[in-house]
């Protein structure tokens, strides 16, 4: 229970619609997850939604994913933070989030994520995106920076993917980008959705 933080995020998501917190989550958890993602096995190539069919497009994002199992002691422990996250966010904001899925993600040096939605204006499946960040001694020139903008396109923030730091955003309302990244790059991105659809 991280009830400053789930705080935090509701004023914050009330506000503008996103967020960026620093230090989020407990140091044992996080280094657990940094340790999981290093293992780097069983990782694919990530694909891009087009039309029903999910395709594999480097040009236009380039990464690798590994989806989030609760069967793994840690994982798990990430779910029940999100679990209750949701549940606090149905109580406070009347979301009616159901589902959440997530992967950690791996961007090997020059890999990228050009701008997209995570999901489309009155679509019913996801809702609300999470970031969270897995480098420890990141520096600011590793690149690999998550830019997000407002509806009109407008700049409106930079995010070092600095170690325990958790973005949360309205998934249809903030086109965002990730930077080539110039060092191998860890993440866990995760979305709240309101069906259970396929994962994409
Ligand atoms: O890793 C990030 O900073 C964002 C990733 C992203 O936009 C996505 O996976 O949809
Ligand atoms: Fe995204």
């Amino acid at each position: 229970m991280y009830k400053a933080l789930y705080e935090k995020i509701i004023d914050e998501l009330v506000n503008t619609g996103y967020v960026i917190i620093d230090d989020a989550l407990d140091l044992e958890l996080a280094h657990s997850l940094v340790d999981l993602a290093k293992i780097d096995v069983g990782f694919k190539l990530g694909g891009i939604a087009g039309g029903t069919k999910k395709k594999v497009d480097r040009n236009r994002r380039r990464n690798k994913i590994r989806w989030i199992d609760a069967k793994n002691k840690h994982e798990a422990e990430y779910l029940f933070f999100t679990n209750d996250l949701s549940e606090y966010l149905n109580r406070s904001l009347f979301l009616g989030l159901k589902y959440y899925e997530s992967h950690f993600a791996i961007y090997e040096e020059g890999d990228f994520y050009e701008k997209h939605f995570d999901a489309f204006k009155n679509s019913k499946n996801r809702i609300l995106t999470t970031v969270y960040y897995l480098n420890e001694e990141w520096s600011d020139e590793n690149g690999g920076e998550l830019v997000i903008y407002d509806e009109n396109d407008n700049f409106l923030t930079k995010v070092i993917p600095r170690f325990n730091t958790l973005v949360l955003f309205l998934s249809d309302k903030f086109p965002h980008e990730v930077l080539p990244a110039k060092v191998k790059r860890y993440s866990i991105a995760g979305w709240f959705r309101i069906d259970k659809d396929e994962k994409s």
